[in-house]
């Protein structure tokens, strides 16, 4: 959903960026995590790296004071002015090689610390329930909070290229101040106006940069349905390709056209920092050769003073620069922490009961009402039944009447949001969810197709069991997966899809038997299946049910289709309207009522006669 953009979006002050520093040292623990000794070596290179600066330059000054004394004839021989060369020369090639293996680490650790923290995403998304990936505000933090994979490596390395700055800045200002602390005021002047306009318009990017997270997803979503194997299809069909590439430019112009204008108003800024920044640097320079001139400095000095100004001038300005950009990245690392303090909604029992085996009453509905948290709709509304153990249950409807939202509620991807659930007598909430999960086979209309091999698009339904062989083999047989198996050129090794090398391609049909035998991955004492069979042709659907119905024996099922050949098996059908239960009984009983079943049965009928 579109949100207002830009402009309206708070810009954080400074008080707040510096507050955002605040995530820092959650950041540097989620560094030490993912390699201490990285960690401890590029702390160690860093250190090193900043005394070399000064270093340099004072060896240089020593330099030239020797040389004009030689020159002079005032000192005795070249072996000092010789040591001091090699010294430099030295300190020079140390840091080149310490600047290398500075780079080395950062980007190791770099690349580590993006492959932690986003299994750490996975895991936590794993976490969350349904409801929260279907709310465009968690979506959105979700995507900053991925983006930040890689921001965070950028900010790991600037991060610890600031404390190094800063340590260099102290050497070389302590070597300033020895000869004339007046310059470092001088310096500040120079560079304050600099690093209020950088902070500025870092937090102009910023605002346009977070306003824009929902088109950005849109525009990504766009780049996605134009140019991807799934979607190749009905593009073409529908020669979509014109609207989809008009919606990209739209929104890429306007991208392009925001970032334009900001650029441009803050390169203009950038000239004139420039300018104070080298009138502060140039009237510093003048006061240090008048006093050369007057003999209060050494030549040697003044080329000290100058580079050290020279180069804390620049470090400065990096610092102060660096200080928006680091407290802006520690303002997207508050999205990515915020992310991870995301509960789900869905609660955990803290003392489960243990989950029944075998199933005795079954499952009752006690007036149970659902809405989606983004809706004002009721999805479920009063409804009171009892799904008894061993019972197939059939849902019927027109669409949109709630029957899969119906399932989700039996299978825990939401909570009722009024009236309960029982399990045997006991509300579903307390029971260990995982133990439900295991407890039930469910495959959704939508099911996912993977592009991973035939066995493993079926052992996904008990990943546990994904190296158990014969069990994918059976769960084949059961849905008649098998015989498509046997067809293929690897067969159950046979990669599918067309993503990858070599996949094959399955028609709908054959996709559904495969998600089909998914559901018999698990011993499951409960079964649904939300249009299980909608795909295949009339043999098939025949034979798999004459199979379900074998296969389920013992076990409660719940089976939603708009087939009326598949759901008179049932032993009870239940029919919904607009959310609520209107019907329920046998496929006899609701023909002799003579209600909305029998008419969508006759309605069905007449279109076979
Ligand atoms: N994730 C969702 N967020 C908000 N509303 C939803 C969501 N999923 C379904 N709905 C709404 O809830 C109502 C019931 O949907 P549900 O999917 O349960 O119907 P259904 O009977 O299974 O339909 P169909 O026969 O088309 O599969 C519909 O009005 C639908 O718009």
């Amino acid at each position: 959903m579109p949100r207002p953009v830009v402009n309206t979006l708070p810009k954080p002050t400074l008080k707040e960026k510096f507050a955002a520093l605040g995530n820092l040292p959650r950041f540097f623990k989620l560094v030490w995590e993912t390699n201490h000794w990285y960690a401890i070596l590029d702390a160690i290179l860093r250190l090193i790296r900043s005394a070399i600066p000064v270093s340099i330059l004072y060896i240089g000054k020593l330099i030239i004071d020797e040389v004009i004394l030689l020159s002079k004839g005032l000192a005795a021989d070249h072996t000092y002015l010789w040591e001091l060369v090699a010294a430099e020369f030295a300190l020079a090639i140390i840091s080149d090689a310490l600047t290398r293996a500075t780079i080395l680490v950062d980007s190791l650790l770099g690349d580590l610390f993006s492959n932690y923290t986003s299994i750490k995403i996975m895991e936590h998304a794993a976490t969350l329930d349904l409801d929260q990936f279907e709310d465009s505000a968690f979506y959105d933090k979700l995507e900053r909070a991925r983006q930040q994979t890689v921001g965070r490596t950028i900010l790991l390395s600037q991060i610890l290229t600031q404390v190094q700055d800063i340590i260099t800045m102290a050497f070389l200002m302590v070597g300033l101040m020895a000869f004339n602390p007046w310059l470092i005021l001088l310096l500040l002047i120079a560079i304050v106006p600099a690093f209020l306009g950088e902070s500025y318009f870092n937090d102009r990017s910023y605002a346009l940069t977070r306003g824009q997270t929902p088109e950005r997803r849109e525009l990504d979503y766009m780049r996605y349905l134009g140019a991807s194997d799934e979607t190749a299809k009905e593009v073409k069909l529908f020669n979509l390709s014109g609207f989809l590439i008009d919606r990209f430019k739209t929104l890429s112009n306007k991208f392009y056209d925001d970032k334009k204008k900001l650029s441009i108003k803050r390169a203009s800024w950038g000239i004139f920092f420039a300018l104070l920044g080298s009138g502060g640097y140039y009237t510093a320079y003048i006061v240090m050769i008048l006093k050369t001139v007057e003999g209060a400095l050494t030549i040697g000095t003044l080329t000290f003073l100058a580079g050290s100004f020279r180069q804390l001038r620049s470090l400065l300005e990096n610092i102060l620069s660096r200080f928006t950009t680091v407290s802006q990245g520690a303002i997207y690392l508050r999205d990515f922490f915020e992310f991870f303090e995301i509960e789900p909604k869905i609660a955990i029992a803290k003392k489960p009961v243990s989950f029944p085996n075998p199933i005795k009453q079954g499952f009752t509905f006690e007036n149970v009402g659902f809405r989606y948290h983004n809706s004002d709709k009721w999805a479920n509304r009063h409804l009171s039944f009892t799904l008894h153990a061993c019972e197939k249950l059939a849902l019927v409807g027109e669409n949109g009447a709630g029957k899969t939202t119906l399932v989700k509620l039996l299978a825990r991807l939401y909570d009722p949001t009024e009236g309960r659930i029982l399990l045997d007598g006991v509300d579903l909430r307390e029971y260990d969810i995982m133990d439900l999960r295991r407890n039930t086979g469910i495959i959704f209309q939508d099911f996912l197709r993977y592009q991973m091999s035939f066995a493993q698009n079926i052992a996904v339904g008990n990943i546990d069991e994904q190296h158990n062989r014969p069990l994918i083999e059976q769960s084949a047989e059961k849905s008649l997966a098998n015989l498509l198996a046997n067809k293929l050129a690897d067969q159950y090794d046979q990669a599918l899809g067309r993503r990858f090398n070599n996949g094959v391609e399955l028609s709908g049909g054959e996709w559904q038997k495969i998600a089909l035998a998914r559901a018999y991955m698990k011993d499951a004492q409960l079964l649904i299946l939300d249009e299980p069979t909608s795909a295949l042709d009339a043999r098939a659907e025949y034979e798999v049910f004459l199979r379900f119905a074998e296969l389920t024996k013992g076990k409660s099922a719940v089976l939603i289709s708009h087939r009326f050949s598949t759901v008179r098996m049932a032993d009870r059908i239940l029919v919904l309207d607009k959310g609520e239960l209107i019907q329920i009984g046998s496929h006899e009983e609701l023909l002799q009522q003579k209600g909305r079943y029998a008419e969508l049965f006759h309605l069905q009928a007449q279109g076979y006669r």
